[in-house]
């Protein structure tokens, strides 16, 4: 059986070299089980990050289970990229089966054709200049109101020893408050609060980010069985769907006029354009399960992937001194000359920009983009030499953006951290929120609030590593242990875990 199925499998991907396994990378069993030489599951290009593609010589790569899963192709080029970008919609769409989001039915991330233009109209609006506004002045608040709590306040050093956690915290708040008006708000217990009389929403919605992956594995009748840790997750999915219809049920309540949804320049956040979609009731428009679906993927989409670019943002700074003192820099003149409550020109506060960007960079959030050939598709290459790639119809194609990002054709020395090699660089240009039309819709929205967040940090506090996790923790250990551990944290890629410690700037205060 199994040389049978390998033999099918390499005809499939026209005998491209590559990877070949008992189990597909992407198949349930090869994903739960742990990465190794002979199970490369689906976090094999981080493993790989310095030897794969055949030490990085070549730009397509295929993979083969022999027992169980389907054969597909990987690429680590920024022109394939391109040119697979380029026929989205034509000859190639999104694997439903592969949408993170699946959990909760079909939704923006998930769908295709008309279906998903639809979507797409309803939702892209709501992402408007005012937003930007109110994204960075939530941003501000969450940052003092955390820093005024119990475990800031008063405080010159500060120690966070899941400083991953605290982000996702962050990033939740202003979602949720931009986003949806859920009204979270932060509180002495180092966290979210929601400000309705039933507060375990925010806990709920902990558990509920944590699991995403044990809801696509585990079959959902396995949930009713009296297991403890099955129940607590399943009540955490009820708790937060519960609370997501009922907001729903509220704004329906209010009114809202489902005609001018055809104009772009209607007043509302995400949730006032879903729930119009959803009352207009015609073949344009959204039934209330797709409203659901849309925002729990908005929730997700929208604040773990921000959440985990930031934990690395830090990391980084923490053990590069010099870089983290010239980012500061550039943060006091902007301050001292503006006012920080304010939204800032954010080309005033570039190479902290930049920091991030290279942060992601070394740990993209979106680490691969799934995509299927709806038709044949002939891709051009460069490595190992130039020339054509035959991808058949219904071929399964990951686009790899860690791959991509350490890939030294593209970025020299792709290991080391160097914010300034984004100097110049045009925002479209760069790969880490997609390209083309399914590109990220979030993307400005992630770019106000990080660049607030770390702008505000760093102008208060000195970031370094916290050592002490393991006994005799040097830097270099703590480099390799943190930021040499990654993984899908939820539904985003992301460091495990990010060990902080926190110095507060004299003088400076938020
Ligand atoms: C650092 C933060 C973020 C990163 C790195 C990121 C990355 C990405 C990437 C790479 C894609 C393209 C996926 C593909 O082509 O298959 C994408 C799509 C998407 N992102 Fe983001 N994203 C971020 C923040 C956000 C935010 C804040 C939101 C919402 C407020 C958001 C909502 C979405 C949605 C809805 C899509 C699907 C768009 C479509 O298919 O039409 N993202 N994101």
């Amino acid at each position: 059986f199994a040389v049978y199925k390998l033999r099918k499998g390499l005809r499939e991907v026209n005998y491209i070299p590559g990877i070949r396994s008992p189990f597909s990378p992407l198949s349930p069993l090869g994903a739960s089980l742990p990465c190794t030489f002979w199970n490369p599951t689906h976090e094999w290009p981080w493993y790989w990050r310095k030897t794969g593609y055949f030490n990085q010589t070549h730009d397509i790569v295929s993979t083969v289970p022999f027992l169980l899963g389907t054969p597909s192709l990987y690429t680590s080029s920024l022109d394939v990229m391109k040119q697979l970008l380029n026929s989205e919609g034509t000859r190639l769409e999104k694997p439903r089966e592969l949408s993170s989001a699946l959990q909760w039915g079909d939704n923006i991330t998930s769908v295709n054709g008309d279906v998903w233009r639809t979507h797409r109209r309803i939702v892209a609006p709501s992402f408007t200049t005012r937003m930007y506004g109110d994204v960075w002045k939530s941003a501000r608040n969450v940052y003092s109101d955390m820093i005024n709590s119990e475990q800031w306040n008063n405080k010159t050093k500060v120690s966070i020893p899941q400083f991953n956690t605290t982000m996702c915290r962050v990033t939740i708040t202003i979602i949720s408050n931009c986003g949806f008006g859920l009204s979270l708000k932060w509180s002495d217990k180092d966290g979210p609060v929601s400000e309705a009389p039933k507060d375990d929403f925010p806990e709920a919605l902990r558990i509920v980010s944590e699991t995403s992956l044990h809801r696509l594995l585990i079959p959902s009748w396995a949930f009713n069985l009296p297991i403890k840790r099955l129940r607590e997750i399943q009540n955490a999915w009820n708790v937060v769907e519960t609370f997501i219809l009922s907001a729903i049920d509220r704004r329906k309540e209010e009114d809202l006029d489902s005609e001018s949804l055809d104009d772009t320049n209607v007043p509302g956040d995400m949730l006032n354009r879903l729930v119009m979609g959803w009352l207009r009731d015609d073949k344009h428009g959204l039934t209330k399960k797709d409203v659901l679906a849309d925002m729990f993927t908005l929730v997700f989409a929208g604040h773990e992937t921000t959440a985990s670019g930031l934990s690395a943002t830090f990391g980084y700074l923490a053990v590069n001194p010099d870089i983290q003192q010239k980012a500061f820099e550039e943060v006091s003149r902007v301050f001292a000359e503006n006012n920080p409550a304010e939204q800032l020109d954010p080309t005033k506060l570039s190479y902290t920009f930049n920091c991030f960007l290279e942060a992601l960079r070394l740990v993209p959030s979106g680490f691969f983009l799934p995509r299927r050939a709806t038709g044949d598709i002939t891709l051009k290459i460069s490595r190992p030499q130039p020339g054509t790639v035959f991808v058949k119809k219904g071929t399964l194609i990951m686009i790899d953006l860690i791959g991509i990002h350490r890939n030294p054709e593209i970025f020299e020395d792709p290991h080391s951290y160097k914010p300034e090699r984004w100097a110049g660089v045009a925002e479209h240009e760069t790969a880490l929120f997609g390209f083309g039309t399914r590109a990220c819709i979030g993307r400005k929205f992630a770019h106000t609030e990080v660049l607030c967040f770390i702008s505000s940090f760093l102008h208060d506090w000195k970031i370094e590593p916290l050592y002490g996790s393991v006994q005799g923790e040097t830097k270099e250990v703590w480099e390799e242990n943190v930021l040499g551990r990654a993984g899908l944290t939820g539904t985003a890629f992301g460091l495990k875990s990010v060990p902080l410690k926190f110095v507060r700037r004299v003088g400076n205060s938020a």
